[in-house]
């Protein structure tokens, strides 16, 4: 059973360590084969779907195995969202149901860093106009997410290709490595989510599923201008 999900499942969405070489801190490294498993789109029931069809929402869920790559933590390839059409960049909010992870973000202009280390059952917003990777950082424990998004963008990968990955690497023995086909970036600030809170402190009541069909909850997945409170203590200012 796939953690965070009893229903059915679609085939995956899988992404290969060749899918990744551009975004390695070894993009030499020889390892192969699939490094994590995407299920888009998922709802527990026709009204479920019908309700986040109507709201242009998306429920995921994603599975990270362990793996070690070539001295690298595994992680998602990493991307940006574009901007709404009020100008504000569309935000994400995940839910660990199995494990630990690290979620890195960085903002699109590079003058802020955020790694955090969020504990299963914890709730991690992307904000607006933050690029992310998700890293499971355990030698031998699967992690699993899920996240609710819009389903008005599509993703974009063109920086983090570009760059070779995001602005730091999270190496397995512990270092977080400056990547170094970045310009000068701040250093890594650090937040902590844990099981019923976000990274801000703020209190999470049920699983990221029962907000399907909470029109007010989730509003500022669409209209993140409204909503700027849903991203304070995350950001910079
Ligand atoms: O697209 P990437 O960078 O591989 O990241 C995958 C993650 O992004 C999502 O598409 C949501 O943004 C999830 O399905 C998955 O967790």
């Amino acid at each position: 059973m796939t953690p965070g999900w009893n229903g059915a499942l679609p085939a995956p969405g899988i992404r290969t360590v060749r899918d990744m070489k551009s975004v390695l801190a070894e993009p030499r490294c020889p390892e192969t084969g699939a490094l994590y498993f995407m299920y888009r789109d998922l709802a527990r029931s026709a009204p479920d779907r019908c309700w986040l069809a109507q709201n242009r929402l998306r429920y995921d869920v994603t599975v990270i195995p362990p793996r070690d790559l070539c001295g690298e933590y595994v992680k998602t390839k990493g991307h940006y969202h574009p901007a709404d059409p009020a100008g504000t960049g569309y935000p994400e909010l995940y839910e660990v149901t199995q494990g630990e992870a690290f979620f890195l973000l960085q903002s699109r202009t590079l003058d802020d860093i955020v790694l955090i280390h969020a504990g299963t059952g914890a709730r991690v917003a992307i904000p607006p106009g933050y690029g992310h990777i998700t890293i499971n950082p355990s030698p031998d424990a699967t992690l699993a997410l899920a996240n609710l998004v819009s389903t008005a963008f599509e993703s974009e990968y063109g920086e983090y290709e570009t760059l070779h990955g995001a602005a730091y690497y999270l190496m397995n023995d512990g270092r977080i490595v400056k990547n170094r086909h970045y310009p000068e970036v701040p250093p890594v600030r650090h937040l902590t989510a844990v099981k019923g809170r976000d990274a801000a402190g703020r209190a999470c009541t049920g699983s990221l599923y029962s907000l399907v069909s909470n029109r007010d909850a989730l509003a500022f997945l669409n209209e993140p201008e409204k909503y700027p409170d849903v991203f304070t203590g995350l950001t910079k200012d």
